[in-house]
């Protein structure tokens, strides 16, 4: 069976440097997917190249068996939606019309479904009171809340049967309060749960990461140095290495696992877990 993302020998370089060391990335089936690693090991890099918004230096990237190429820009949209890290806007749009705008590649753009999926969107990320305001004016983390409801939004479609879909999430957690930290990964945890489709996640918080990720592909340097389930990834002298910091996993009574860091260290790991 092909993967409903088949990324072959993807990399990418600027000016003679490689900032992506080839990789390759398949999914096939609905899973929150956690990108980890270090500041500057290519995550945002990674995220950018599997949802068309970079093109790879060499390698190819398929959707449904389709490289992505051969797509039309509009078809894509309704597939995958890729939320970034800034959060401008240039133009002075409210808020109902920056989510009004995530419906532009549906025709019916204001057919009673929009409106439905809008109010019902807006409602869930406690965003009614803002709709009125302009985008601009918010605080940080309104405007991440409205940008999560931008991406959620650009996806959902009428029909019994969907395809499974691509939400790319770049540091969707800046600027949020905890409260809306953890409304936010629930909602993506319910977007997989409920096989709409996949969550692509780039964070930082490891104990959130390992609380709600299904697979983790650890960056560093440029490149993707583990792929598999929290329990293959998210080994604590893997983590220490990789971040050059001493991390320890404790297991509550209960069986709640956390991580959390002994002392600075910079060279006192070795380097022989580092595949
Ligand atoms: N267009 C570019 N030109 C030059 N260097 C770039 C470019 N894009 C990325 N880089 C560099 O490549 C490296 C990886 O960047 P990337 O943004 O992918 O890292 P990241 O893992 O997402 O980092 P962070 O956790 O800090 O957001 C960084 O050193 C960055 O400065």
């Amino acid at each position: 069976m092909f993967g409903l993302i088949e990324a072959k020998n993807i990399a990418f370089g600027v000016k003679g440097k490689q900032i992506l060391h080839p990789v390759n990335f398949t999914t096939d089936r609905e899973e929150f997917i956690v990108i980890l690693g270090p500041n500057g090991a290519g995550k945002s890099t990674l995220v950018k190249l599997l949802s068309n918004g970079l093109k790879p230096g060499s390698g190819s990237i398929s959707y449904y068996g389709k490289e992505l190429k051969e797509w039309a820009p509009g078809d894509l949209a309704k597939y995958r939606a890729y939320m970034h890290q800034e959060s401008m806007i240039a133009s002075s749009f409210t808020v109902r019309e920056v989510l009004e705008m995530a419906r532009y590649r549906y025709p019916e753009i204001k057919s009673q479904f929009n409106k439905t999926v809008i109010e019902k969107i807006a409602n869930e990320l406690n965003l009614l009171a803002l709709l009125d305001v302009e985008f601009n004016f918010l605080s940080g983390g309104e405007k991440q809340r409205v940008q999560f409801g931008r991406v959620l939004l650009q996806l959902e479609s009428e029909g019994e049967i969907q395809p499974i879909k691509y939400l790319f999430l770049d540091e969707p957690l800046n600027n949020l309060d905890v409260r809306y930290q953890i409304e936010l990964l629930k909602h993506a945890r319910k977007f997989v749960d409920d096989k709409h489709g996949s969550v692509i996640v780039v964070m930082h918080d490891i104990n959130l990461c390992y609380q709600y990720a299904d697979r983790v592909l650890l960056m560093q340097k440029g490149k993707v140095i583990r792929d598999g389930s929290v329990h293959e990834v998210m080994i604590p002298e893997l983590l220490s290495q990789t971040y050059q910091i001493e991390l320890e996993q404790i297991q509550s009574f209960d069986g709640e696992v956390f991580y959390r860091h002994l002392s600075y260290t910079s060279n006192l790991l070795d380097n022989t877990l580092i595949k």
